[in-house]
């Protein structure tokens, strides 16, 4: 049986789902049928597990056919649901957001290894993150530290309104800001921490990325120009000014891209070196830290 009819189980509409995704191809077919059955049923996923056994009303039915149509279409999953997990925070996303990436945790690893090792976890720090979507690396520094306050800027105001209500639903909007402003054209200095993950990929090859990407991502998200460095070719020297001495640029980077971006922070006066390049779990080399020199 490949649909989903009323008067099926949870479990069975569940297992038939994950067949149907699983044939289309995609990547994850069990926990995308979890998760998409427990959004139209308003379970969790030990709730899933209990209720296995419960039957599908019309309406029920008639609502997981609709998620799963646009799951087959290409549609993320975080997207349908409307919220995706960051660093153990539940962050709301809007079509103007990025859907965060595990990958970028990366950065907010590297970023307070730093603050760690320089004794600075419960100083008044001052944060700043440029492009930040929906806040994602901002409000995880900030659940970690404290009392730091933090600035997000990003071009899309759409973005800024999303970031704005995670901050306010994390319980961390007293400590955090938003600008609208090309990266951190409108901040004024100092900080003692900088974060951005901007817009890498390079314009022609965007049309090649998962349609998950391609097509439900915002393109100025994305869009990182002809070689796919135009974002940190902007941002690098504006984070070089607004750093106080011994404070941390630290930049997420696709594939390739780390030995280019540590080029740009030396020649913006930033002191780079090999120790401040991160792999994420894939060993991909995806977070790159500079610091503001010490006179
Ligand atoms: C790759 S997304 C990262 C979003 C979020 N920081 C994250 O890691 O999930 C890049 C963000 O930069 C923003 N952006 C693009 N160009 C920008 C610019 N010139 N100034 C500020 N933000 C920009 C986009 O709107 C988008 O929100």
């Amino acid at each position: 049986m490949t649909e989903i009819v009323a008067g099926a189980t949870i479990d069975t509409a569940r297992r038939t789902l994950a067949a149907r995704l699983a044939a289309a191809g995609l990547d994850s077919p069990e926990l995308d049928a979890r998760l998409l059955v427990g959004h139209a049923m308003q379970l969790d996923l030990t709730g899933l597990v209990m209720h296995g056994q419960r039957q599908l009303s019309q309406e029920d039915a008639q609502r997981l056919d609709v998620l799963a149509v646009r799951r087959l279409a290409g549609e993320p999953v975080a997207r349908i649901l409307g919220t995706r997990e960051f660093w153990g925070l539940e962050l709301q996303l809007s079509a103007d957001t990025l859907v965060p990436r595990p990958d970028t945790e990366t950065v907010v690893e590297l970023a307070l290894e730093h603050l760690t090792a320089g004794g600075d976890l419960k100083r008044r720090l001052r944060i700043a993150d440029l492009g930040t979507g929906s806040g994602a690396i901002l409000l995880a520094l900030l659940s970690e530290l404290p009392r730091a306050y933090g600035v997000g800027t990003d071009i899309s105001v759409a973005a800024l309104e999303t970031a704005r209500d995670n901050a306010r639903a994390l319980g961390l909007a007293d400590r955090a800001g938003f600008v609208a402003c090309s990266f951190a054209a409108a901040l004024q200095a100092p900080f003692d921490l900088i974060v951005s993950n901007p817009p890498y990929i390079p314009s022609t090859d965007i049309e090649d990325l998962a349609i998950e990407v391609r097509a439900h991502d915002p393109r100025r998200a994305l869009d990182g120009g002809g070689d796919g460095l135009d974002a940190y070719r902007a941002l690098i020297p504006q984070a070089a000014r607004l750093l106080q001495p011994g404070g941390a640029l630290v930049v997420e980077v696709g594939v390739g891209q780390s030995g280019d971006v540590a080029t740009l922070m030396t020649e913006a006066g930033l002191a780079a070196d090999s120790a401040g390049v991160r792999a994420d779990l894939g060993g991909i080399s995806r977070a790159v830290m500079a610091l503001k020199k010490v006179r």
